[in-house]
């Protein structure tokens, strides 16, 4: 039976953040994910998820200036610093929430670059990133993001992703496998499924409908098929809720847009 965590960045947007954890666990939600912790101190973050009987999952690195449209700097020249200021503070976040995922994303290619030329940079930092994650049992992820979303983003399909890890040659880096990204970028996703499933590489996995992004009952993938592909594939890890509701109505939107995952809790 798969496991699904709510995203909290994505779901619940109609209550504050902190307030985001209890009404997942009302909707029987027992993981939790979100993008970012810092703008909190990781104990109140800790108490949130006590107190409501969650488990957090994932949550990414410092993004490097995501206001100014920055989405990730480990591919960047010149960036390593902060890179690694930023994973000593994720890793530091990961201690305090028990959590061990940590998605470090990749960045958008400077102009003027192309992918072989920052792809050193990437696989240095990854490489440094998984070796101070391996201390504390932390697996570094990383998920290739559809260029309709995030023109420019450096890392986009599965196989990029697949080939990355294998160069990089350490058991801590794994794929976060988003199968609306997916779909977006190359399709097929049942074959995807069927092939890097087997490989022990797919560290994570987040879900919505295709094209809008909401509910995951809405839209051109039929979850319910992948859902049972997975549990066939032995998958016991976490399935993300990273969707926009589109069904309910305000202060109600996400719980009434669950009815997809009922069969499932
Ligand atoms: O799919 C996404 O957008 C997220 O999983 C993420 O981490 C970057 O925005
Ligand atoms: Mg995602």
């Amino acid at each position: 039976m798969p496991k699904f965590a709510a995203n909290l960045s994505m779901l619940y947007n109609d209550v504050d953040f902190l307030d985001r954890f209890a009404a997942a666990a009302v909707d029987g939600f027992k993981a939790v994910e979100y993008l970012f912790p810092y703008a909190y101190a990781a104990d109140d973050l800790a108490a949130r998820l006590q107190t409501n009987g969650l488990q957090q999952v994932l949550f990414n690195a410092p993004p490097g200036d995501w206001d100014a449209g920055e989405r990730g700097i480990a591919c960047l020249p010149g960036r390593e610093a902060e890179f690694r200021d930023g994973i000593g503070q994720a890793l530091a976040y990961a201690k305090a929430l028990s959590c061990s995922r940590i998605h470090v994303m990749a960045g958008l290619l400077p102009a003027g670059t192309s992918r072989v030329d920052v792809h050193a940079t990437y696989v240095e930092n990854l490489r440094y990133a998984a070796t101070e994650a391996a201390k504390g049992n932390v697996n570094i992820l990383i998920e290739p993001i559809n260029e309709r979303d995030m023109p420019g983003y450096f890392l986009n399909r599965q196989d990029q992703a697949h080939a990355l890890i294998a160069e990089i040659g350490t058991p801590h880096v794994k794929v976060q496998m988003d199968l609306y990204h997916a779909q977006i970028v190359e399709g097929d996703l049942a074959m995807k499924i069927r092939r890097y499933l087997p490989t022990g590489h797919v560290g994570h996995i987040q879900i919505a409908g295709v094209p809008e992004r909401h509910e995951p009952d809405v839209g051109e993938i039929n979850f319910a098929y992948l859902f049972k592909l997975l549990d066939a594939q032995g998958y016991e890890g976490w399935i993300g809720c990273e969707y926009r509701p589109a069904r309910g109505v305000a202060l109600h939107a996400t719980s009434d847009g669950l009815g997809w995952l009922k069969p499932w809790l």
